[in-house]
């Protein structure tokens, strides 16, 4: 049974494939007018997760209600409600973004009227409203992105699915795209997203980690990373790889990553711990410019936790597309 309050609930959604639980026993519930963020590394069981909520992919075990239909009954009726953005949207590249965007409405039979000013709306929104003659297939990768969630809200859903609609998209379509789901969230609409960048697990209102097709941790990004276990320091260094290295093992020193101009530690006891790293930085021929303590950001904590599960063993970050 759904809770009134819920738009998403999920209990023990379980799905396999010939060798691997892609997603296990997986259970929590997204609140009507929230934004949810899935994030995980590649393979972590997102997408199978999103497969399944949008009805397009029968679970092994366990039940979901999206929208107040539970998908085992009424998949067919919860679908007018939904709005699922899978990686690659359909578009028609041969057609123009207007026809695109008219395809999608007699699809889900939007009356004219309707989805003319909606669809001015949402253009004016992702900014391109000057591009509604271009053919689909001449637009760049962020404007497609674009042009696919326009399309993909013609008919106004209640509960929106995407899966890293933002993925390969340039820092301004996403903003754009970002502005466009807060006016969604303005105006009710439940959003579940997943990504792989973790600056936008930070804009959602609660984010899980999914790992192996487990649920890590569900809770508020600020919750998130007060629950990191250990403080953080970053060292800005030229040759991060070397010193990861020397360092792995340290006792007291529980996760390196490697970040864009040195490496992020997570330490039990940074004030014994910075002169210590000094020193053995210096004792091993390496160099380093500034060693600190920084404050914790989701992407620490879930490198943490996925590393704490043994799933990593380099000492890298979670995902490559996660690299700064
Ligand atoms: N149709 C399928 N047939 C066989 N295995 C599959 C299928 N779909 C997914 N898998 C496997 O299930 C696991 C979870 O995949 P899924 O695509 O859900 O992960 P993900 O978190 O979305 O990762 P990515 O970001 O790489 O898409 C992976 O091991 C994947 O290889």
């Amino acid at each position: 049974m759904s809770e009134a309050g819920n738009a998403i609930e999920l209990d023990g959604l379980t799905k396999s494939f010939p060798g691997v639980r892609a997603v296990d026993g997986l259970t929590f519930a997204v609140r009507r007018g929230e934004i949810f963020g899935l994030v995980g590394p590649d393979g972590a069981g997102k997408t199978t997760t999103m497969r399944m909520l949008a009805g397009v992919l029968a679970p092994d075990e366990g039940s979901a209600t999206v929208a107040g239909f539970d998908l085992s009954r009424d998949a067919k009726r919860a679908k007018h409600r939904i709005s699922y953005m899978p990686q690659r949207f359909g578009l028609y590249e041969e057609l123009t973004v207007d026809e695109n965007i008219r395809f999608y409405a007699d699809l889900f039979g939007v009356p004219r009227q309707e989805r003319d000013a909606r669809a001015v709306e949402l253009l004016r929104a992702a900014g391109m409203s000057e591009f509604r003659s271009r053919l689909a297939g001449k637009l760049s990768g962020g404007m497609k992105q674009k042009l696919g969630l326009v399309c993909a809200l013609i008919h106004t859903p209640e509960v929106i699915l995407l899966d890293e609609p933002t993925n390969g998209v340039d820092p301004v379509s996403r903003r754009d795209f970002w502005r466009i789901l807060y006016t969604l969230l303005d105006q009710g609409v439940t959003i579940l997203t997943t990504t792989a960048y973790l600056d936008e697990a930070e804009r959602c209102h609660r984010v899980a980690l999914l790992h192996e097709g487990r649920m890590l941790f569900c809770d508020t990004p600020a919750n998130l990373k007060d629950s990191l276990p250990g403080a953080v320091l970053s060292i800005v260094c030229a040759e991060p790889r070397p010193v990861r290295d020397l360092l792995a093992g340290v006792e007291g020193i529980s996760t390196a990553m490697i970040v864009g101009d040195g490496l992020h530690l997570v330490v039990h006891d940074p004030g014994r711990m910075i002169p210590e790293l000094r020193d053995r930085i210096a004792a091993a021929g390496l160099s380093c410019d500034a060693i600190e303590q920084v404050a914790p950001s989701i992407e620490d904590l879930f490198v943490e936790a996925v590393q704490g599960q043994g799933a990593r063993e380099d000492g890298d970050r979670g995902t490559q597309r996660g690299e700064r």
